[in-house]
């Protein structure tokens, strides 16, 4: 089972937070984390193993919505920070669009991730 995990730069540390709040939740789970390339460098340093992608600018986002349109995704959490503006915005909207085509839960802040890793944790 696999996890991707997106932060916008201000909404990094709320990424790291929120993983940490599972930390041990997630040692129980057979998990593997993917990240876009800064937020998974984030998500290493908090102690999380993660393979990480291109930065999302430089096509990580791309990346993340090629591996939800293989099935290749449980889920896809992805902190917007919806008060900034992001070059690669098309990416973004194409990130949702592919989730929302193949039907891959998508939680685009932490109360809606917390929910979905609630649900996930619980089953084992
Ligand atoms: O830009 C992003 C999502 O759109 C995230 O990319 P980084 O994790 O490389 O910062």
């Amino acid at each position: 089972m696999k996890i991707a995990l997106i932060a916008h730069d201000g909404k990094k540390a709320d990424m790291v937070h929120f993983l940490s709040g599972f930390k041990d939740e997630l040692k129980h789970v057979n998990i593997d984390l993917v990240a876009t390339g800064t937020t998974g460098l984030h998500i290493e340093r908090a102690g999380f193993k993660v393979q990480r992608l291109l930065s999302g600018p430089l096509g990580g986002d791309a990346q993340i919505a090629a591996m939800a349109a293989e099935k290749q995704l449980e889920m896809v959490i992805f902190f917007r920070d919806p008060l900034d503006k992001h070059p690669h915005e098309p990416d973004v909207q194409m990130l949702m669009r592919i989730c929302d085509v193949h039907n891959i839960p998508l939680a685009t802040n932490p109360a809606a991730a917390s929910l979905m890793f609630q649900q996930l944790t619980s089953r084992f």
